[in-house]
């Protein structure tokens, strides 16, 4: 059979851990904008800084420059004005380094080139000065204008580099807001992320939590199938089994037989259950143990009877609940539970049980195993019963219950060959009733019938175990007696005769006169060395009795010599 593999499940976390990693994407975006936007921030915020570095150097340079000039004027020395005029152009350079910092059209740009100008200025001046005092040295009218434009200049120095600090300083003031609503910002998406991996995680522990529930309900599903395979498998072998059974069951001649089949079955169906096979006996009365396997703890009962088993009163397979009362024929300790019990049944008969005892609760399965094995028992016992009787039916005479005429006649062959073989004897006797038409005459045909059938039972009960006694045709039996002298046999056939004499007949109730016999006696091979002709000799002899008045016993020894026994 071909096993599909299962598909892996869509876990219903997917969609939410899809969710997830895109919120977390996103607040790893917005972390990464805000690190971009800081940089950025930090690139404006070093700007703002050289800006002010550059105004307040330039500043200073440009004070030390108007101070020069000032002393130039004042005391006449030029150095310190040349020294500060060489610095012209770096302090041009860093103006209009200055300038280019800032967008055009913005107010700090503005300033940048109205201190571009001041430079410009400051340094043309100084310029001025120097080449004028080269020419003619200071005056006093060139001192008074110097202190004057010295002092404007660098007020209106003063104000534009206050212009542009107060603007790097509101820009870098705007930088400090910035950082603290990118702080803000970028806590956010920190906690976000740390919540949203936080769920993640748990979802992601969740899912491998519940993966390994399902991978182990999984596992525990598959043996849970490899288990209900076993049992169909298990199932399988058992009715293929029974069905071997039935067929080995047909040929069963015995008991024995039947109990040779079913132990090898039960080895292999019951494995775990030990058990026996009863069978009722014909009485009706005792169910007998006929086979049993396993070793079952406490031991089976060998009897019992047919009312202390359920399943033999109640014809079902037994105990049909778990709480069904306990068979009697159950050994001390044996759990009622775990005993299947069923019923041997054919045309409607029990003729026994199988009993079955385990260690543990047996399943349905099983229940129904036993009793179709049960059946198949039931049925073979049956055979094995009608076989019997058929058997039975073929050697006896119904009316007497003695052999018939054929295995009589059979039995007289081969006794005979026996006892040639064996160096014996062989009495024959041939037992005739006296008038026994008469009797039917008196009694009717039925009560005949009736008459035959009680000598046919003293016949039983007066000859020996070993001896064989058959009813050779109408009204006359044979006995054959292996081993027997012509005494003994003489003895025996006495007693026949006075048994049969003092025995009135049962007519239903009614007692009426007894009949009489006469016999005829022969030994083999004294008087035959042949079966038929000692045959032939014994009926010769009673013959002769019947001659001689009935009711007396004649051996071939003394034929036409006169009775022998006669009361
Ligand atoms: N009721 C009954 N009668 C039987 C049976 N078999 C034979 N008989 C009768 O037995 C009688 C035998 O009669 P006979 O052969 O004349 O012998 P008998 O009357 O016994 O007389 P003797 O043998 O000469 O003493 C016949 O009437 C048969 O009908 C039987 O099975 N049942």
């Amino acid at each position: 059979m071909a096993k599909s593999t299962p598909s892996t499940p869509r876990s219903p976390r997917t969609p939410a851990l899809l969710l997830l990693s895109g919120l977390l994407l996103l607040s790893l975006l917005v972390q990464l904008g805000v690190a971009w936007w800081a940089r950025a921030d930090q690139r404006i915020s070093v700007e703002q800084s050289a800006v002010l570095q550059d105004a307040l150097w330039v500043r200073g340079e440009l004070h030390a420059m108007a101070a020069a000039e000032t002393l130039w004027l004042t005391q006449g020395v030029a150095d310190p004005l040349v020294r500060a005029q060489r610095k012209g152009t770096e302090l041009l350079s860093t103006a209009e380094r200055l300038l280019v910092r800032f967008e055009q059209g913005s107010a700090q740009s503005g300033h940048a080139k109205q201190l571009l100008a001041l430079v410009q200025e400051s340094t043309e001046r100084a310029q001025e000065v120097l080449s004028d005092a080269r020419q003619a040295g200071p005056s006093s009218g060139t001192l008074a204008m110097g202190h004057g434009l010295i002092a404007a200049r660098l007020d209106r120095l003063d104000s534009v580099i206050n212009a542009l600090q107060s603007g790097a300083q509101s820009e870098l003031r705007a930088l400090d807001e910035r950082a603290a609503s990118r702080f803000l910002i970028s806590a956010a998406a920190g906690l976000a992320s740390l919540i949203i991996a936080s769920l993640m995680l748990a979802l992601l522990y969740f899912e491998a939590r519940s993966r390994a529930r399902a991978e182990h309900e999984q596992g525990r599903l598959a043996a849970l199938t490899e288990q209900a395979e076993r049992r169909a498998q298990k199932r399988e072998q058992d009715i293929q089994r029974l069905a071997e059974l039935g067929d080995q069951l047909r040929p069963a001649k015995s008991i024995e037989d039947i109990a040779e089949v079913l132990g090898a079955t039960m080895r292999n169906v019951f494995a775990q259950f030990d058990g026996a096979l009863y069978l009722q006996a014909p009485s009706r009365n005792v169910v007998r143990r006929q086979v049993g396997w396993g070793k079952p703890n406490p031991p089976l009962e060998d009897l019992f009877t047919p009312e202390d088993c359920w399943a033999m009163r109640r014809g079902v397979c037994y105990p049909t609940e778990p709480h069904s009362p306990p068979c009697r024929h159950l050994a001390e300790g044996t759990n009622p539970k775990h005993v299947i019990c069923a019923p041997l049944m054919a045309t409607g008969e029990i003729m026994g049980v199988l009993h079955l005892s385990g260690s543990m609760l047996p399943d349905l399965h099983e229940r129904r195993i036993a009793q179709a094995l049960a059946d198949q028992l039931g049925l073979a016992v049956a055979n094995l019963r009608l076989q019997e009787n058929l058997r039975v039916q073929s050697v006896r005479d119904m009316a007497t219950g003695l052999y018939n005429r054929r295995y009589i006649e059979s039995a007289l062959l081969r006794e005979c060959l026996r006892a040639r073989r064996s160096q014996q004897t062989l009495a024959i006797i041939l037992i005739d009733l006296d008038r026994f038409k008469d009797f039917n005459e008196r009694h009717s045909h039925e009560a005949g019938d009736a008459a035959l059938g009680q000598i046919g039972s003293i016949l039983n009960q007066t000859i020996r175990p070993e001896d064989l006694a058959g009813r050779y045709s109408g009204e006359k039996f044979m006995v054959l007696m292996p081993e027997a002298d012509l005494s003994t046999a003489m003895d025996r056939a006495e007693l026949l005769r006075r048994a049969v004499r003092s025995t009135p007949i049962d007519l239903h109730g009614r007692r009426v006169e007894a009949l009489t016999c006469s016999i005829g006696l022969a030994l083999f091979p004294l008087h035959g060395s042949e079966p038929a002709l000692c045959l032939r000799a014994t009926e010769r002899a009673l013959a002769e009795a019947k001659k001689d008045g009935r009711d007396r016993i004649v051996s071939a020894e003394d034929e036409g010599a006169g009775k022998v026994a006669q009361s």
